[in-house]
């Protein structure tokens, strides 16, 4: 007879510990039920590693389910998965029928990450359970500390369980003590025991692996003959010594009174399944450990190749119960050899959820990849040239950030990823995105729609400008929709030039600010308020006006007493700078009419991406964020940002969420946007490039450049997007990625301590303005008549003997020539952001960088404050500031207050000035009097001669 079959005659079951697509459908199972008698099988994470990681069996089904829909690693790995488990179940169904669902079972383990997750377990497993919906599933759960009450508490609720994981005596004991409780629940509550089935995995081979390399250890430092052959007599010994003493446990747990009182209601014992059972020394019989555990009520489940060498020579006879006294003599003796039985089944528990840990990182990278390749172009691309170094760098960092699980961690809010403060207050950002309400926008926007505005003005600062000005600047206007402008400065002319570019009786303002309490977009408000008011009247001004705030702001409040259009609320747990997938970036999309559930929708595929279930090394974010972190920590800080034309604005989004997230502690990376792409000879070993456009954009020359920098040792990164519509997938990637740098920096990613000091700053010497009516005096350290200069003394008496005089040349060289090596020129400039001081500001830029090879910053105020700001004052003390101010032609008042929009601006180039020279910080203010460009004009030829 089939030896295997024979078993049946001894009453073990023979399961399958093996599952794959193909197997199932080729009828290769029901081929073993029908000769071999075997009536289950088990499933685990390496099981589904080798059939859907390894393979190509899968491709196709993943290409069918994605077609369906998009969705996260995990649920796409689940949804395979569970097919194939009910393709197996159905097939085994039969024998489950003709058993009385006493056998036919089919297992599927619950995911491994949450084997120390008591109430994440039992979530999931009732999830799976619903979802299989087969009476001949068993779910999987680990036999850990956090698994037993899972145990109990499903088994409660009438789910079949499989405990897997089990080495110890001890601990079956507590499995079958969680399993009978668990029955005793379900009595109570009314269930059906009968229904319920449960096996407890005792794992055989991997003792033997673990125990016989300490005994080898022993055998090598042992001097007594005998005591070596002591030894070796227990080797390939204690793990069927060890199955064999808990079979003995099996035998008293379920007889007696207790149980008799389970049984009688139909309750069905749990089987001890031999699990494991595959040999791993070759010295040992290839079908060891299923010859020896051979017993009544067991199961045994064994891999093919243990299968097949049974059937072929396996000798069944009733083994389990054979020298019982001998089993606990091995023991026994393993114990007086100072090895811990307790303690290596401890270790192999731990040992074993990091395996299937590890079966399920590489499992979902695969699934991943997969995914990556049949979304193709639905993915923006990343492409990593680190440059060998780096590269190296990265790659360790990903194995380490994937053994600790830490982009798990970072999803599941865990703030020590970072630095352990309140990180895990500030990350509703990962789910902002999923989280937004379509179906209101939609209905915003064609309300928006129906009042024909021409115009629509979004009035705020940083993180409620900038990416409001990317959609702006991006996308086209749409018809029957307002065009989407953006004012984020407190400079007269700049203000007077947005009020003469739209219609005031057709705009649309949206006052924007998530804390409703920043200078900028308050006084902005009451400035377009009283405009409004003379335009259409008072009594109509609200209704033109919209509010984006955090609840219970004082915008808010406002909002509702000036009688707003409408007001809608962001989520207090998102930091301004992560904002643009919320409200900050959504009511603006939708005001616009721009396609906000077309734009969401392509963001969420690369949310999926970075998900907490893709290990790092397939996830993008994680990917960019290591390098950049990990390129900042070898000085390779200035991170370089080459967006194309189409996407020029991304630069200064992505400007402010790199510098204010990182530039603190004296650490961080400063981000360097708008400098034009050079030769690498201008460049300095201190830059990290980013390159991002559009698949249409495609430019040989720039290429050319960017493989030379390659070339050049500099690492580069390609971002292709799809098209523009992908914007929300930068804004994502980037999120996680500059929150990944942080944790590699070891700094809070999300809070801002440099940009409160100099809003305080501000706010004192606006107050001292309301009050004396003037700005405290200052007096300059030179002065001509088209230019003062100031600065404190610390920088001032360092200028001075640098060889700083009479003249304003003469400060700026020995200025300019304080920057060496990997330090940065930042050139800020309160003045009007418009196209010709953009220029200007540019060219000076220019001059440094291609004379020096520094890199540089060119920064308009305030609205720099509320970005790269924090990153001058707290990041790394390399910078090289020259402020630069103006008289400002024609002020302009602010309704409500003594202090104009000049004296406010003038305030905060003050305040930010101030707080960098307290910071000590190596900085310059030169003060433009009279004709601003002929000014302008007159700082470049001196930046020019101080460069000679
Ligand atoms: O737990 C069960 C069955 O319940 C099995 O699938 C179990 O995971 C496997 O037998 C083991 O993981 C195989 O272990 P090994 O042969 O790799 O040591
Ligand atoms: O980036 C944030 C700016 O400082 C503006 O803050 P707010 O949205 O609270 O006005």
């Amino acid at each position: 007879m089939n030896p295997v079959k024979a078993l049946e005659n001894h009453g073990q079951a023979v399961w399958l510990d093996f599952l794959a697509r193909g197997f199932v459908a080729r009828g290769d199972l029901k081929q073993l039920i029908d000769t071999d008698g075997v009536k289950g099988v088990t499933s685990n994470p390496s099981i589904f590693e080798k059939a859907i990681g390894s393979s190509d069996e899968y491709d196709g089904a993943i290409g069918i389910a994605l077609k369906k829909g998009d969705r996260p690693i995990a649920e796409l790995f689940e949804h395979l998965a569970i097919e194939d488990i009910r393709n197996a179940a159905d097939v085994l169904r039969p024998v489950y029928d003709q058993l009385n669902g006493e056998d036919g079972f089919v297992s599927l383990e619950v995911s491994p990450y949450l084997a120390m997750d008591a109430k994440g377990t039992i979530t999931e497993a009732e999830r799976l359970w619903n979802n299989v919906k087969r009476r001949n599933l068993m779910v999987k759960v680990p036999a850990t500390p956090e698994g037993l009450p899972a145990i109990q508490h499903l088994i409660g609720e009438g789910i079949s369980v499989n405990i897997t994981l089990l080495f110890s005596q001890k601990v079956y004991v507590q499995v079958a003590e969680a399993y009978l409780a668990g029955l005793e629940k379900l009595v109570k509550n009314g269930g059906d025991p009968s229904s319920v089935a449960s096996v407890a995995s005792f794992f055989v081979s991997r003792i033997d692996s673990a125990v016989d390399k300490e005994l080898d250890e022993k055998i090598a430092r042992a001097n007594d003959p005998s005591e070596k052959e002591r030894l070796s007599a227990l080797k390939g010994k204690v793990a069927i010594a060890n199955a064999k003493l808990a079979y003995q446990d099996y035998k008293r747990l379920f007889s007696g009174a207790r149980w008799d009182k389970l049984a009688a209601k139909g309750a069905k014992p749990q089987r001890l399944l031999w699990a494991s059972t595959g040999t791993k020394n070759k010295d040992y019989s290839d079908v060891l450990y299923v010859e020896e555990l051979i017993g009544p009520n067991t199961i045994n489940t064994v891999p093919p190749a243990t299968l097949d060498a049974f059937r072929d020579h396996g000798k069944p006879r009733d083994s389990l119960e054979e020298n019982i006294e001998d089993a606990r003599r091995v023991l026994a003796e393993l114990e007086k050899s100072g090895i811990s039985l307790d303690a290596i089944t401890a270790e192999l528990v731990k040992d074993g959820v990091r395996l299937f840990a590890d079966a399920a990182d590489k499992l979902y990278g695969a699934v991943a990849h997969k995914r990556a390749t049949v979304l193709g172009g639905g993915i923006d691309r990343q492409q990593l040239e680190l440059g060998s170094h780096l590269g190296k760098a990265v790659e360790k960092a990903t194995e380490d950030w994937r053994a600790s699980a830490t982009i798990r961690r970072l999803w599941h809010k865990d703030k020590s990823v970072w630095t352990g403060t309140d990180e895990h207050k500030w990350l509703g950002w990962l789910d902002s995105a999923a989280a937004a309400d379509i179906a209101d926008y939609e209905n915003y926007a064609q309300r928006v729609k129906g009042q024909n505005f021409t115009d629509a003005v979004v009035l705020g600062m940083g993180g409620s400008s900038l990416g409001p000005e990317v959609l702006a600047e991006t996308f086209a206007k749409k018809a029957g929709f307002p065009k989407l402008h953006v004012l984020d400065s407190t400079d007269p002319a700049q203000v007077r030039t947005l009020q003469a570019s739209v219609d005031l009786a057709s705009t649309l303002f949206i006052v924007s600010s998530k804390s409703g309490g920043t200078t900028e977009p308050n006084v902005m408000k009451d400035y377009f308020f009283a405009q409004v008011s003379k335009t259409i009247g008072a009594d109509k001004a609200g209704h033109r006006f919209i509010a984006v705030t955090d609840p219970g702001s004082s915008l808010d409040k406002v909002a509702v007493k000036q009688g707003f259009a409408r007001i809608f609320h962001g989520d207090p747990t998102i930091g301004g700078r992560y904002s643009v997938l919320s409200p900050f970036g959504l009511v603006p999309a939708a005001t616009a009419g721009i396609d906000v559930s077309a734009l969401i929708r392509h963001t969420l595929a690369m949310v999926r991406s970075c998900g907490p279930d893709v290990p790092p090394h397939e996830n993008p974010g994680v990917q960019l964020g290591l390098a950049m972190g990990l390129a900042g920590l070898e000085g390779r800080d200035k991170v370089t940002i080459l967006s194309s034309k189409r996407i020029a604005s991304f630069g200064a989004w992505a400007e402010q969420l790199i510098a204010e997230s990182t530039g603190k502690d004296g650490k961080g990376l400063i981000p360097i946007d708008g400098e034009p792409l050079g030769a690498p000879s201008l460049y300095g070993n201190d830059r990290f490039f980013i390159d991002l456009r559009t698949e249409a954009e495609n430019d040989a020359a720039h290429d050319d450049k960017l493989a030379a920098l390659e070339a050049a040792g500099h690492p580069v990164v390609r971002i292709i997007m799809k098209s523009i519509d992908h914007i929300g997938q930068e804004f994502f990637r980037f999120e996680l990625a500059t929150a990944v740098a942080g944790a590699v920096l070891g700094i809070n990613p999300f809070n801002q301590p440099d940009v409160e000091d100099a809003k305080v700053k501000t706010r004192e010497l606006t107050a001292a303005f309301e009050k004396s009516g003037s700005l405290p005096a200052e007096k300059p350290v030179m002065s001509s008549a088209q230019a003062d200069l100031f600065t404190d003394e610390k920088n001032a008496t360092d200028l001075r003997r640098a060889g700083a005089d009479g003249d304003l040349g003469s400060w700026l060289k020995a200025h300019l020539a304080r920057a060496g090596a990997d330090d940065y020129v930042a050139l800020l400039a309160y003045i009007e952001r418009c196209p010709a001081h953009i220029g200007s500001l540019q060219a000076m830029r220019l001059k440094v960088r291609d004379k020096r090879h520094l890199a540089t910053c060119a920064e308009f105020g305030p609205r720099f404050l509320h970005s790269t700001g924090q990153a001058y004052k707290g990041g790394p003390d390399s910078g090289v500031f020259l402020q630069i101010t103006s008289d400002d032609g024609r002020d302009l008042a602010v309704p409500g207050q003594k202090a104009s929009f000049g004296v406010i601006k003038a305030a905060q180039a003050r305040g930010d000035y101030d707080v960098l020279t307290e910071r000590g910080r190596r900085a310059l203010r030169v003060h433009i009097k009279g004709d601003l460009a002929a000014g302008l004009k007159m700082l470049d030829a001196a930046i020019q001669d101080a460069l000679n």
